[in-house]
């Protein structure tokens, strides 16, 4: 990467801002509605002050912790995101070098522009596989077959999304995924219309109402269940009622979301719903977050409410658009170091120090 040092996360936005097409860049950066949410993620995590401690021997802190079964180098990964040709030619084969050697874990999307296969013929981290529940159940059912064949470790269920949310900026651009990028893991003809653009529309606002079917209930998770023995997690859950019903449902874990601000405008900041989601699960399985995680402050004050690990979204996106894999190993990289740093400045050396007295003073 040439030019000026890229030292934090806000410096590959603004480089990625330059290098990318305007329309593919709103659709990367934009929220839904009036963008509330997408600035609530932001603002909320910027009115938790940190309480450190200190004559703490910190020489080493340990970041070391394990998912599911999977050993990472940082509670911190990558959350799904659709289309990474849009970033970089190489897409989602460089994101998981990237995520593989900064030993990081890394959510592949349904919406994929790389093969699962090629995807796992490159990582050296583990992968997990999202999920759009199709109205197309067949094609639903062979995408998972494939990914547990492929060895990818976890189905990530993402709820949030019946519909795509009013994007103003997609349709304003009459957005659509360029032709040459496309879903190939999923039926060309299915997705066809992603690409068909039309003046104040968004094709892909267009597409999920045709195809992600919006009559999903939990009754249906059955059916998942029963397709498979990977663990399934839910991601978009932002109540103790729904992360109640996912407990008694048996997932084996909750990503606490709102899809970084572009679902339900007015849905409340992820960090914000961490506290009532674990609450509610009470220890019963991995609770983990996105939304809005920029630093490594943010991270640690997730971590500190109860979070077993965070993902970051458009940072990744970022990270690929200014290097391909380097960038995004780049982004881990100084995300996991500032979390480390933050570890070390709060005289919390390891990740079990890490607890709700570093948000709130202890009672007695
Ligand atoms: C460009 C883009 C594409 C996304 N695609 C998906 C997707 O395919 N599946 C999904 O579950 N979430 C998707 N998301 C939501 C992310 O998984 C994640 O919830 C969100 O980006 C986290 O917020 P952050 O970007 O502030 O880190 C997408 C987000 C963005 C920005
Ligand atoms: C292909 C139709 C829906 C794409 C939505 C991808 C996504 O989750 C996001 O953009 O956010």
């Amino acid at each position: 990467m040439d030019g000026a040092p890229l030292l934090c996360l806000a410096d590959f936005e603004a480089a990625a801002g330059r290098r990318l097409p305007p329309d593919v860049w709103d659709y990367i950066r934009g929220g839904s509605g009036e963008e509330l949410t997408l600035a609530g993620n932001r603002s909320a995590f910027a009115r938790l002050p940190l309480r450190p401690r200190f004559l703490v021997d910190v020489e080493t802190c340990d970041l070391t912790t394990n998912l599911l079964g999977a050993s990472l180098s940082a509670p911190i990964g990558v959350a799904p995101t659709a289309f990474h040709r849009l970033a970089h030619p190489d897409g989602e084969v460089a994101t998981a070098r990237g995520a593989g050697d900064a030993g990081q874990l890394m959510v592949v999307s349904i919406l994929a522009s790389r093969s699962l296969k090629d995807i796992a013929a490159v990582a050296s981290g583990p992968l997990w596989l999202q999920l759009y529940w199709l109205r197309r159940r067949d094609l639903l059912a062979e995408v998972v077959r494939q990914g547990e064949a492929l060895g990818y470790r976890a189905l990530v269920l993402t709820v949030d999304t019946p519909r795509v949310g009013r994007r103003l900026r997609d349709r304003r651009n009459g957005f659509a995924v360029p032709p040459d990028i496309t879903a190939v893991n999923l039926d060309d003809a299915m997705m066809a219309t992603t690409h068909d653009a039309h003046t104040g529309t968004s094709a892909l606002e267009r597409h999920a109402r045709e195809q992600f079917d919006p009559t999903l209930t939990w009754a249906d998770l059955a059916w998942l269940r029963g397709l498979t023995g990977l663990p399934v997690l839910l991601k978009g859950v932002l109540t103790a009622e729904d992360a109640r019903l996912a407990v008694e449902h048996g997932v084996a874990g909750i990503v606490v979301s709102n899809h970084g601000g572009r679902q339900l405008d007015a849905a409340p900041a992820a960090i914000d719903a961490l506290p009532e989601v674990l609450d509610a699960v009470a220890g019963h399985c991995p609770v983990l977050l996105d939304g809005g995680v920029r630093t490594g402050t943010d991270a640690l004050k997730a971590l500190a409410l109860g979070a077993s690990a965070v993902l970051v979204g458009r940072p990744v996106l970022w990270g690929l658009a200014c290097g391909g894999a380097s960038g995004v190993r780049d982004v881990l990289g100084v995300l996991a170091a500032e979390l480390e740093d933050a570890m070390a400045l709060s005289g919390r050396p390891r990740l079990r120090d890490v607890d709700a007295t570093l948000l709130t003073r202890p009672s007695g």
